[in-house]
């Protein structure tokens, strides 16, 4: 026998204390999380959704610092505690390319930026329905020749990658274009918005400072692109600890003779900026080797038969160069509903009268191939109607 869904209603509220800051007309919906805390959502607070947090042992209302892009308020929400990480929100009234969001409480990166801040932090995460194309990180030292794979690989296949443009404090080079490149800055304004939590990763790689800004990826991603990050092995790092699940290739030189040839081949640095990365590339390359980090090793000798491997870790030795877009079917989430969760399935049932009713009043959400996209989107939902449930629940599934 299946566990029949135990329906919550927003009403479940009446528990909880009505402290000077809760009020149940104002936050929408609460949900208790481990022995002690309440996360109360739904205040409306300029024209986005609004956080409290309940602190039952200290019996104190608590202002969580907000991080990610905040979901625009809407005529109401329902939630449901997802895991021990996350809640899922779901906008009443919204069509559903907006209207399922992750608040995330204690994920990886919530857990590092609360350490980071000292403060109770929350983070909104937009849930994408479709296909997860997962990110992939090349990293390898200065000259190994991951840019010139990474541009055959874009020139090659132009509708299926996009390249995470970071943003670096070093000086243009001849050809290299502001946004195209690198987004080209100044390091206070760089500090400044890795203080605001804007960045993905950063690291100080050969005397200046280079990162991926959630940004960068999120306009990849939001594309419908595989998005390329190209970083060094600190950054690489970074990301394997962070919330954005991605392969992780090394490049490695044929030897360190040729690394120095091409570096100085390339002609872009000065006598001594070509002497600390050599330097640094010793490091860098006893890194990549390092068990754990990297997924896949390529070494670059001959430049076509390091692209023809790479493109067959990559699936892309078959020839087909379209990639399969997945266009989600705009459906609208009802105005009443009531949510519940059975293993990996979210079940949202319409509770609205016979009159309102429209032909579909079951979705399902399926979230058992979610993946951390950048924080900021969780990418691989499914969403379907699923008559044989509506037995399970009693209710009238429309003709
Ligand atoms: N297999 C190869 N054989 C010979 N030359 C190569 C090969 N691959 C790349 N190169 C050349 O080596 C130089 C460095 O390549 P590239 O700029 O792509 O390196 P990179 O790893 O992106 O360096 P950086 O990290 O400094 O940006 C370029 O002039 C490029 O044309
Ligand atoms: N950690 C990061 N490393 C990055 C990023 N963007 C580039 N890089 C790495 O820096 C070096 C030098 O690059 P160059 O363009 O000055 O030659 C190279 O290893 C890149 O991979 C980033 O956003 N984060």
């Amino acid at each position: 026998m299946g566990e029949a869904p135990a329906f919550f209603e927003d009403d479940h509220l009446e528990n909880f204390p009505n402290g000077t800051l809760f009020n149940t007309k104002v936050f929408e919906t609460a949900i208790n999380v481990g022995c002690n805390k309440i996360y109360a959502i739904g205040a409306t607070e300029k024209e986005s959704i609004g956080i409290r947090i309940f602190d039952k042992s200290t019996n104190e209302w608590v202002v969580p610092t907000v991080l990610g892009m905040i979901p625009k308020s809407s005529d109401g929400y329902s939630a449901i505690l997802v895991d021990e990480d996350r809640i899922l929100v779901v906008k009443r009234n919204t069509k559903s390319d907006d209207c399922f969001w992750f608040l995330e409480i204690n994920t990886p990166f919530v857990k590092e930026q609360k350490t980071r801040l000292g403060t109770e932090v929350v983070a909104w995460s937009k849930a994408v329905i479709g296909e997860a194309k997962i990110p992939i990180v090349i990293s390898g030292p200065s000259g190994v020749g991951k840019g010139t794979l990474i541009a055959k690989l874009m020139d090659e296949f132009p509708s299926t990658f996009g390249f995470s443009v970071s943003h670096t404090t070093r000086a243009p080079r001849i050809n290299e274009h502001n946004g195209v490149h690198y987004h080209f800055t100044e390091r206070g304004d760089m500090e400044n918005d890795i203080k605001d939590g804007k960045f993905l990763e950063f690291a100080a790689v050969h005397g200046n400072l280079y990162g991926t800004s959630v940004e960068a990826v999120e306009v990849v991603t939001d594309d419908e692109k595989r998005c390329i990050l190209d970083i060094d092995v600190q950054g690489a790092r970074s990301v394997r600890a962070s919330s954005l699940e991605a392969i992780f290739i090394f490049i490695c030189p044929p030897s360190f003779d040729q690394l120095e040839k091409r570096l100085r081949a390339r002609g872009t640095e000065t006598e001594e900026q070509i002497q600390k990365r050599l330097r640094n590339a010793k490091a860098e390359i006893e890194q990549g080797n390092s068990p754990g980090l990297f997924d896949h090793i390529l070494v670059n000798d001959n430049l076509e038969t390091c692209y023809e491997n790479l493109k067959e870790l990559l699936g892309l030795s078959d020839g087909t160069k379209t990639n399969k877009i997945l266009v989600p079917e705009l459906v609208r989430m009802p105005l009443e509903h009531t949510v519940s969760k059975i293993g990996h399935k979210i079940l949202i049932k319409s509770s609205a009268t016979d009159e309102e009713k429209s032909d579909i009043n079951m979705f399902v959400l399926d979230l058992s191939s979610i993946k951390s996209g950048a924080p900021g989107r969780t990418r691989g939902l499914n969403i379907y109607t699923e008559p044989s449930l509506n037995g399970v629940i009693g209710s009238k599934m429309g003709s």
